[in-house]
Order: C-alpha cells, then structure tokens, then sequence
C-alpha cells in the first residue's frame, strides 16, 4: 500500500503547479505540543477515510470539525490532504487555517521540495515527513527546506531499524512513533514503547495512531509520549468533539 501511495505521489508531483502565497497567521505547532492543554498533547486528526478503514466519516464538514475541536481544547489539528487514499484536500486544510486559531499539520506523502513549498504556500504550520518513504539524505534536505520556511517537522518513524539509522543523520524536534505498521494496517501501542528508549530526550515524541480509549492514552504517556496524534477515535464518535472528551475521561456516555 505504502508502495503504491508512494507512486501515486510521484505522479502528483510531476503535474503539481504551486499556488500563490497564502496570507495566514502562523502558529507554533512545537510550541503547541510542548505546552499542552491537558496531561499530554493532542493533535487531533481530521479524516474522511483510510486505506485500513475505509470510509471513517460519511458527512465530512472540515470547517466545523475544526471549530469543534478548537472548542474541546485540543492543541493542534492534523489535515490530511491526500485525495486519493484519504479523500481529503488542500482546500481542507485552507479552510480550517482559514476558520481556526490553532496550529495546523498537513499530513500527507511527502517526497519532494516542491511539496515543502505548496504546504508552507497553502499555509501549514508543519508537515509530516514518514522516514519509511524517504532515504536520510532527502529527509535531511526537506527537513532543512521546512524549517528554513518557518514550518514545523513531525518526522514519523515505526521501527527501531529506522529510527537508529536516520538519528545518524538529523536529531528531529519532534518524533512521531507510529503504532500502525503501513504493511499489515494493524497498531500495535507497544510500539510506542518499545522505541520511546530510544527517542533523545531533546526530542518530543508523539505517540501516533491506534488510541482509542483513555486506557491507551494513559500507557502511551507512561511510555513517555508527550503528545498524542488521533484520527479514528474521534471521525467515528457521536461528534468529533465529544471524541475528544471522551478520551480525556470528560465524559462517560454521551
Ligand atoms: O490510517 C491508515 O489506514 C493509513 C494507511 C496507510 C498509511 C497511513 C495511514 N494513516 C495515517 C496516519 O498516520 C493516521 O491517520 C494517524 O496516525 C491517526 O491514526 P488513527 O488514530 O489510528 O486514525
């Protein structure tokens, strides 16, 4: 699956003309992270549908998921504006910047400059780069790209292997472990636990993918995660919002 997302973007790429400027207010998604709201971070995610789930949300308003999670609290929101496996957009992301005063993550395959460029055009306060798509030396080089641009980098990473090997190279501010192996679709938390040894403490780690109950929220944080990125959990509750709330143990049954 990773393979074929990969080619898609390699397509994408190749006919993708960059967009004028956006004028936005910039917000600090570390910042956001390193002093969260509640016990531990939470960027909570906003996705129409998954390659391992299919369609999560049938009636996808991203303008009011971002005002509903602006209002439960959350720290940061992650975008996926991937088209193809994700049904999301750039024009999502546009509007939720547009409509929101929190930090905004675009989640996507990023595996050339140009799409560095359209992420910080489009407004993004960060990207995600996945190291498992990308050789140290083009993560290194987009890395430096972002943040010469002002944007924040979460660089994600699922093995031990990998998050060894690229530590050689670059020290990232903000590591995402992901508990979803992209081969199989299965999460696993204990991933999160078995690379958090490993993170450098100058690094903050976010623990992705794979938390739906307040029980997995309390051991990814004993894990030592800082922060928590969550998209499922809350697409497929009652609202988004109350997703939010119920993870946080805010409520019990709504
Ligand atoms: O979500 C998927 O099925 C998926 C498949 C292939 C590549 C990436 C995928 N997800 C991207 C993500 O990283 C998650 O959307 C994010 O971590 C939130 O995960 P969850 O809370 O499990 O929705």
């Amino acid at each position: 699956m990773l393979t074929n997302i990969v080619e898609t973007k390699k397509v994408e790429v190749k006919n993708l003309t960059l967009p004028s400027q956006k004028q936005v207010q910039r917000y600090s998604f570390y910042e956001a992270l390193a002093n969260p709201k509640r016990h531990i971070g939470v960027i909570a995610e906003m996705k129409k549908a998954s390659p391992s789930k299919g369609i999560l949300k049938e009636s996808f308003a991203p303008i009011d998921i971002g005002a509903e999670y602006e209002k439960v609290g959350v720290d940061a929101i992650s975008v996926l504006t991937d088209q193809t496996y994700f049904k999301g957009s750039k024009h999502d992301l546009m509007m939720v910047k547009e409509t929101t005063s929190l930090p905004v993550l675009r989640k996507d395959f990023i595996i050339d400059p140009i799409q560095v460029e359209e992420s910080a055009r489009i407004g993004a306060d960060a990207i995600l780069l996945i190291a498992e798509i990308l050789t140290d030396k083009k993560l290194a080089a987009l890395y430096k790209q972002a943040t010469d641009l002002g944007l924040d980098v979460l660089v994600e990473v699922h093995s031990l292997d990998r998050l060894s090997q690229l530590l050689q190279t670059i020290t990232p501010k903000i590591i995402g472990v992901n508990n979803r192996n992209l081969a199989t679709f299965e999460t696993d938390i204990q991933t999160t636990k078995e690379l958090s040894a490993h993170i450098p403490s100058s690094s903050l780690l976010v623990s992705e993918s794979g938390i739906l109950t307040a029980e997995d929220l309390r051991q990814v944080k004993e894990f030592g995660a800082k922060a928590v990125l969550v998209g499922e959990a809350f697409m497929k509750d009652q609202t988004p919002g109350i997703g939010v709330r119920r993870l946080f143990g805010e409520l019990e049954r709504v």
